[in-house]
């Protein structure tokens, strides 16, 4: 695992060794070394009563992560042994910051009671076991996990490429992803390759990837392990193909597969490790996954982890969720919404009539205002049925589980009432019917079993509804009778004796005992009343006694009281059994919850915000008219109320024109310049967020909008050093314009901001030229690419579908006012200084700035582009040039070889070193040595 435990290289005497050597080790110190070692990896977290105990290197471990006090408990091997230490009763909150700092926690439990382990001698330690391995990736409890995130535990398996379409496609090998969260139940598989395996990654995020060790230890992975929370290697057993379908039949219980649908090979090798892994994680116990779907590799927009990080799709570059896409869109009412919603903006679809689906169940309840209040009323009651039906199947649960799914049955009841009372599109539909097949005699049961106020655990009783059963309800009496019994009881005795201060009380020690002061003793101590009363003990100030009938009392109220909670624990068992027999409809039921809610919400947020349904087809379209960003409209509206100055809204129009004769059809590609803050890049974000919102099946934030579905959605934008990976902020924007370059097809969309501006003018001016004119002649498009470098407008000239836009401002008694208008033609000027004056650079500085700038502005700028155009052939033409005519030309070995050593190269994995080494080899191999 990536995690900090297993790095530790802590002094030997701390690790625990096996007893022997003649070294005399308790019998304790005995049981924990040996637990330790069956769970290697994991901190331990040993029971002793109140408290989870951690030792040795454990100890030191945690004590840092948790910043609490490291103690010492005798010695191991002469040496003291560390110790700390966390209250039980707070564990989650402990287990919460392990797991956040990358660690894994066995769980190990007392299994029997004390006086148990008493009885097999004085020497005996109470037996213990691990009950539950605590990794990030298999949590199920609400104080451990994120309401509004899934919770994925992902697989990554890969096998040979055999016979069939996906053999030996990229790099040889078929992988394949398996996704399970079972704090909600979900389970998926689906197809990957090498090539978009870290794009799945990004959109996934799992909270743990198992691997095989083989994969794990391969360099060209690593940076990417180093890119996700946590990455646990596994040996090849726990993918072993073989015996995937057995293992996978076996946790679902099902004699064959066949039910399923078909899966390929590593399809299943990924989903029987995940489930191994549970099983091996939970310790038996089985959480309620749905049987694995299987998602089409087409199906999602691809969408690389850069241009996730860049357009801030769930999370800000900060890593803050305020501020991103999700957050700007979420009117969810639950979490279930709220996580759906994020999974859905995270991979939104490719499919028009998927698409048309979802956006009918939007339209129908933004027309339909008071279904929408309706229902969002009722979903706001709903709670988190997946995550409180995991803990039930887990044995986690608490009485607010079950009163949780009761409630949750009851309103989704409601709501498919709500929409079946009038037409509904399929989407609504569907989820009314799943909402509606639910057994109506479950939510009674559970209503008429639940009091209204419950405890949190199961353990102290007192959860159960008077009068939902006779036995318990009679023995509930017996007990609270017995406590009017010992009230007659001591205004017995203190008639019988005169002693009007005489108490009745209990406490551990005695049980129920009478009590009087030290001036009464002697009372009770007396004939007639000394054969009645026993004394016991003796306080400053007082005398405690016993009687045979507050004996007899004790045992009644006890037994009773410990029948009410027997009686009231097979309730709980049987009410368990009863909504795990109905696990599939409840895990259906949450499921058609979140679609309703994430529907209701995006309605809502289409009426408040003002946003129209767009239109998708399969075409290569993008006009978008009016078009806004969700985020900074909305942070404009924040900051400045309505007075300060609104939005701007803009058009957007990619389209591809007419295709021409024997010419198929491309997007077109926008040059968009114009001053610093003038709002290129709000520009370039929007349009790609707009693409993001619409196939996600929401409406949007424009006017009106009509697109192709996009495959694959690129950007660049801003720069960030990845001092991590040895990059510099140069090498990492030319390694992400690579990819965009090498990868962009005529269905993605491509949006561009400032290449080229970390390096020298020309380079990087050369480069944005190059990049270009590649975008438009090979990739073929559409894009958006924000510049300073004016020059490049010219391009316009050659390039027919670049077309020059400009975001206007005006000039105003030397200041310049934006106006955030996107306008056709090219800037004049990127009023820099005037930016920089704004910003609060020294009057001295802006002085000089403009002095300096006048003098290099004299020299004609516009020339070398002007030369360029004139001197260089067309880039097409170069690339695509016949081959000469004549004698045919022998391949030149020199050539070939550099060829080849080039196509070995791969410079997404290189550091800036190795690109250097890899160029001085080339170079040297060019000049044939
Ligand atoms: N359409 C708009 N309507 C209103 N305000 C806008 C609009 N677009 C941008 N802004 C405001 O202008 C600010 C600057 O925008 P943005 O960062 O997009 O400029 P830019 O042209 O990319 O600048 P630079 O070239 O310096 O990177 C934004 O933070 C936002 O507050």
């Amino acid at each position: 695992m990536n995690t900090p435990a297993s790095d530790a290289t802590e002094p030997a005497h701390l690790t625990p060794k096996a007893a022997g050597e003649g070294e005399r080790v308790t019998p304790m110190m005995a049981q924990y070394i040996e637990i330790k070692t069956a769970n290697p990896g994991s901190l331990l977290f040993y029971r002793m009563g109140d408290f989870y105990e951690l030792f040795f290197e454990d100890a030191e471990l945690a004590s840092r992560a948790l910043g609490i006090v490291l103690t010492k408990r005798g010695k191991h091997q002469g040496e003291d042994i560390p110790m700390c230490g966390v209250p039980v009763e707070r564990a989650e909150e402990y287990l919460h910051k392990l797991i956040a700092a990358g660690y894994r926690v066995a769980v190990c439990e007392q299994t029997e009671e004390p006086a148990e382990a008493r009885k097999r001698g004085p020497k005996s330690v109470v037996k213990r076991d691990v009950i539950r391995l605590v990794t990030p990736g298999t949590l199920t409890e609400d104080a451990l996990l994120d309401a509004r995130r899934d919770n994925v535990l992902a697989s990554l398996a890969r096998v040979k490429g055999g016979e069939g379409e996906e053999a030996a496609r990229g790099d040889g090998y078929v992988y394949a992803l398996a996704l399970a969260d079972i704090s909600t139940g979900s389970f998926r598989v689906a197809e990957t390759d090498a090539a978009r395996l870290a794009a799945d990654l990004a959109r996934i995020e799992p909270a743990e990837l198992l691997v095989a060790d083989a994969i794990y230890d391969e360099p060209g992975f690593k940076a990417l392990w180093r890119s996700l929370p946590a990455v646990t290697p596994l040996p090849k057993e726990s993918f072993d193909g073989a015996g995937a379908e057995r293992r996978l039949a076996g946790f679902f219980q099902v004699a064959t597969l066949e039910a399923f649908g078909s899966f390929s090979r590593a399809e299943l090798t990924a989903a029987a490790a995940v489930v191994a892994y549970i099983e091996r994680t939970q310790l038996g116990a089985r959480p309620p996954l749905s049987r694995p779907q299987r998602e089409a590799s087409s199906a999602a927009m691809v969408i690389d982890p850069a241009t996730r990080a860049n357009l801030e799709i769930l999370r800000t570059t900060t890593g803050d969720r305020a501020g991103s896409l999700c957050a700007s869109v979420d009117r969810t009412v639950t979490s279930a919404g709220a996580r759906l919603l994020a999974r859905r903006l995270a991979e939104p679809l490719t499919d028009p009539a998927a698409i048309a689906g979802r956006l009918d169940a939007v339209e129908h309840l933004v027309e339909e205002t008071a279904l929408r209040g309706a229902l969002r009323e009722r979903l706001a009651g709903a709670p988190d049925l997946a995550r409180a039906l995991s803990r039930i199947a887990l044995g986690r649960a608490g009485p607010r589980d079950l009163a949780g799914i009761g409630r949750g049955l009851r309103e989704g009841l409601e709501i498919a009432r709500l929409i079946a009372a009038s037409p509904a599109p399929a989407e609504l539909v569907e989820a009314a019917r799943v909402l509606g097949a639910v057994d109506p005699a479950l939510v009674l049961t559970l209503q008429a079993a639940l009091d209204d106020e419950l405890p949190l655990n199961r353990r102290d009783g007192g959860f159960t509804r008077p009068g939902y059963s006779d036995e318990l309800d009679a023995t509930r009496a017996l007990r609270d009778e017995s406590r009017r019994v010992v009230a007659a009881l001591e205004r017995r005795y203190v008639e019988e004796t005169g002693v009007r201060a005489l108490k009745i009380r209990h406490n551990a020690v005695l049980g129920y005992y009478v009590e009087v002061s030290q001036q009464n003793a002697d009372r009770l101590r007396e004939p007639p009343f000394d054969v009645v009363f026993v004394h016991r003990q003796t306080m400053a100030g007082a005398m405690r006694f016993t009687s045979t009938e507050l004996a007899e009392l004790e045992a009644r109220i006890a037994s009773a009281g410990e029948r009410a909670l027997a009686f009231e624990q097979r309730i709980f068992d049987d009410l368990v059994a009863r909504v795990m027999a109905e696990a599939e409809a409840v895990r259906a039921c949450a499921e058609a919850l979140a679609v309703i809610d994430v529907t209701a919400g995006l309605a809502k947020l289409a009426v408040d915000e003002g946003h129209v349904r767009p239109e998708v087809d399969g075409g290569l379209d993008f006009r978008i008219e009016g078009g806004r960003h969700p985020v900074v409209e909305q942070a404009l509206r924040r900051d400045h109320g309505s007075s300060g100055g609104p939005f701007v809204a803009n058009d957007c129009d990619l389209s591809a024109p007419e295709a021409g004769k024997g010419k198929p059809p491309s997007g077109r590609i926008w040059l968009v310049t114009g001053p610093n803050m003038a709002g290129k890049s709000t520009f370039l974000r929007q349009n790609a967020l707009i693409a993001i919102l619409a196939q996600a099946g929401s409406f949007v934030p424009a006017t009106s909008a009509r697109l192709g579905v996009v495959d694959r959605l690129f950007s660049r934008v801003g720069a960030a050093d990845d001092l991590a990976r040895g990059r510099s902020t140069f090498m990492v924007e030319m390694v992400e314009t690579a990819a965009i370059l090498n990868q962009a097809t005529e269905r993605s969309l491509v949006i561009l901001d400032e290449i080229g501006r970390g390096t020298a003018t020309f380079d990087g001016l050369s480069i944005a030229w190059a990049s270009l004119e590649h975008l438009h002649e090979v990739n073929r498009c559409r894009g958006l690419f924000a510049t300073h470098f004016h020059e490049l407008t010219a391009l316009s000239q050659r390039l027919p579908r670049l077309v020059n836009a400009t975001v206007k401002v005006k000039e105003w008694e030397g200041e310049v006012i934006f106006l955030h208008e996107v306008v056709p033609g090219a800037a004049d000027r990127s009023y820099g200084i005037q930016v920089a004056k704004l910003a609060g650079l020294p009057p001295m500085v802006v002085a000089r700035a403009r002095a300096v700038l006048t003098e290099l502005e004299n020299a004609d700028r516009a020339a070398p582009a002007q030369r360029i155009l004139d001197d260089l052939p067309l880039f097409a033409a170069i690339n695509r040039a016949p081959p000469p005519a004549g004698p045919v030309v022998k391949a030149d070995p020199v050539a070939e070889a550099v060829k080849t050593a080039l196509a070995g190269l791969d410079p997404d994995e290189m550091s800036p070193r190795e690109a250097l080494e890899a160029l001085y080899k080339l170079k040297g191999m060019a000049r044939g040595g």
